[in-house]
């Protein structure tokens, strides 16, 4: 029998008046455990309904329109997945997950969601393909490499994967920051540094041909900042230089860890055992190059943009002012990498001025000592689930699969501990971007996240973790709830699915802070909402569109995944929804 308790607020119903209704039947559902809290003079209402009433309905919406059943195989052959029933009835779930879950059921779908850097490994149409169907959510363009023409090319490929094939990869753009890099080493893929030579850092246009053992600096203020005796790291440590000379703006630097520079690797200072920051605190954040490609991203309406070397929070809100006042929908989220020592300073300000986070550990690892990195991971991940920030895992996660087939077992052991955190999500930086194996890489990622996912929902030993109260206003409080309520009813009922009716995707997101057991189907009505909620952890996004009648919202959906064999009869659902604030409790008819 189904059952609901709907949260009534006055701010939101003003002309509602309902009977004082006997909350008896609601509660003998529920694990005594369970409390149901609220302290505001929000009513509850609860009630149950006549299971037929339902099925009823179901039958005449299944008659009204074309047939569901029989869609499929009418699908024009470009649109494989996609089920049209009439524009009002169409629902929209990306391919791979729809697959998924028809074979394994809902408790096998992937929880944590796989972000790939798209480079020239990986940017052919097939390429892209091949990375979606092995599960790629999100598509990165990083704008320290390439032209603008080449990320164009990519974005517009990425549209037609999701518009011919059916999925719904979002798109971030990643600026290049203002990090302090070496040239492109005119043109020569890399260069040997041996130990004990001495190499120059110049500041000065190099001449042509490229002089021998000098690398070119784009940082003016370059000699002025170092030392003599400062450490010189390339890559975060890959090659060590220490500082021996400077001759106006060229530093002399003597190689004490062999190994091959890179064209445009980051370059960072150190001196007694800490990075040198005077330089960066002087660099803009978004520099006037970032500013062109910002602009390019918000013309091509990318779903993310994030942002290298966030120092505080005024940049993010300043950004999310200029996108808001630029981009027609002002819904491209904005993620601030945490990677320098300033974004650790000012941690919680910057997490919570964005729409999300990224560890990005590259150049963390760089800034700070490595061994401080896995605690610093944690801290951050835990902080973005408190605050409601979807988070994502970066950098060398495989690594050595760039070169190989399979990883180490201590890159398992990495990725293990970034699901067991329970991020958001994963990324692939050169494994995906310029690897010989892009698709293995992604394959064990996905692999490794299935088996810990499972695992932790095994073994009920693993720590709960205290939510805080995040609302503002009462009604996001009772939103906020409501979600915390349906999440741990879900797990203590052992349910198969939850449902959120969600229009901007808050009360998605809510959910999936609250890490349930089964996974989130999350229905909304945009597109742009639909991508973006791809990033967080365990939502399953649909598009569809819905009315504020739950009643008729909730029919039409079973109504729908059952043609498709998403659902089948009998599956215990918990459905919530932002327009009537309300938790049921279901059975599919
Ligand atoms: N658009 C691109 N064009 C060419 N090479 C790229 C591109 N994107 C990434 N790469 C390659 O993949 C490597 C790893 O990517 P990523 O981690 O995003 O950049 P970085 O190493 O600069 O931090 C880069 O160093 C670069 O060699
Ligand atoms: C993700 C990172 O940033 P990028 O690849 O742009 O340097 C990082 O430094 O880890
Ligand atoms: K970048
Ligand atoms: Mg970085």
């Amino acid at each position: 029998m189904p059952q609901s308790v709907h949260f009534i607020s006055a701010t939101r119903h003003p002309n509602l008046t309902f009977p004082n209704l006997s909350p008896k039947p609601f509660l003998s559902l529920t694990n005594p455990k369970f409390p149901l809290c609220f302290s505001k003079p929000a009513s509850i209402r609860v009630f149950s309904q006549d299971l037929n009433f339902r099925s009823e309905v179901l039958v005449s919406n299944n008659n009204a329109g074309a047939s569901a059943t029989p869609a499929l195989p009418q699908s024009p052959p470009t649109q494989p997945y996609q089920v049209v029933l009439g524009d009002s009835a169409a629902i929209e779930v990306d391919a791979v997950t729809e697959a998924e879950l028809k074979e394994n059921g809902f408790r096998s779908t992937r929880r944590t969601k796989l972000v790939c850097t798209i480079g020239p490994a990986t940017c052919e149409f097939e390429q892209l393909e091949a990375l979606a169907v092995e599960g790629m959510n999100v598509a990165r363009i990083n704008m320290c490499h390439g032209t603008r023409e080449w990320h164009r090319c990519v974005i517009e490929r990425v549209r037609r994967l999701n518009e011919e094939k059916g999925f719904a990869v979002a798109i971030m753009m990643d600026t290049e920051g203002s990090e302090i890099h070496m040239g492109d080493l005119g043109g020569a893929p890399s260069e040997k540094a041996e130990d004990g030579e001495i190499w120059t850092f110049t500041v000065r246009a190099s001449d042509s041909p490229h002089p021998e053992r000098t690398i070119n600096v784009n940082y003016d203020g370059l000699a002025e900042d170092v030392q003599v005796g400062d450490e010189l790291l390339v890559d975060g440590g890959m090659v060590r230089f220490e500082v021996v000379e400077k001759i106006g703006p060229d530093v002399k630097c003597r190689c004490t860890d062999p190994g091959l520079l890179l064209p445009r690797a980051n370059l960072t200072f150190w001196r007694e055992g800490s990075v040198v920051r005077e330089r960066n605190a002087m660099l803009p954040t978004i520099s006037s190059k970032d500013w062109l490609d910002i602009d390019f991203g918000i013309a091509e309406g990318v779903d993310f943009i994030a942002i290298s070397f966030v120092k505080s929070a005024e940049v993010i809100n300043h950004l999310k002012s200029y996108i808001a006042a630029r981009s027609h929908d002002s819904d491209i989220a904005v993620i601030a990498k945490i990677e320098s020592v300033d974004s650790l300073k000012n941690l919680e300000e910057i997490i919570q001025a964005s729409d999300g986070a990224m560890v990005a550990r590259g150049d963390l690892g760089a800034q700070i000592p490595l061994e401080q990195v896995p605690s610093i991971q944690q801290k951050i991940v835990q902080l973005c689930r408190q605050l409601n920030k979807p988070v994502i895992v970066a950098s060398q996660l495989l690594e050595s699969m760039i070169e190989y087939p399979t990883p180490t077992r201590a890159e398992v052991a990495d990725v293990s501990e970034a699901v067991r955190q329970r991020a958001d999500a994963l990324m692939l930086s050169g494994e995906s971007a310029m690897g010989h194996y892009p698709e293995k890489a992604l394959a064990v990622l996905r692999s490794v996240s299935l088996r810990i996912e499972r695992w932790w929902r095994e073994e009920k030993t693993l720590e709960a973790m205290e939510l805080p109260d995040i609302a503002f206003s009462f009604s996001d409080r009772i939103s906020e709830e409501i979600c915390n309520c349906a999440a741990k009813m879900a797990n203590n009922l052992e349910v198969d699915a939850l449902f959120v009716y969600t229009k901007a995707g808050h009360m998605a997101s809510l959910l999936s802070r609250c890490r349930p057991d089964c996974p989130i189907f999350a229905f909304t009505t945009t597109p742009s909402v639909r991508r973006r909620l791809n990033l967080q952890w365990g939502l399953i996004p649909f598009r569809l569109s819905f009315s504020d009648d739950m009643e008729s919202n909730l029919n039409r959906t079973f109504s729908l995944l059952k043609a498709r064999g998403m659902i089948k009869s009998g599956d215990l659902v918990i459905a919530v929804s932002d327009m009537l604030q309300s938790i049921q409790v279901m059975n599919v008819p």
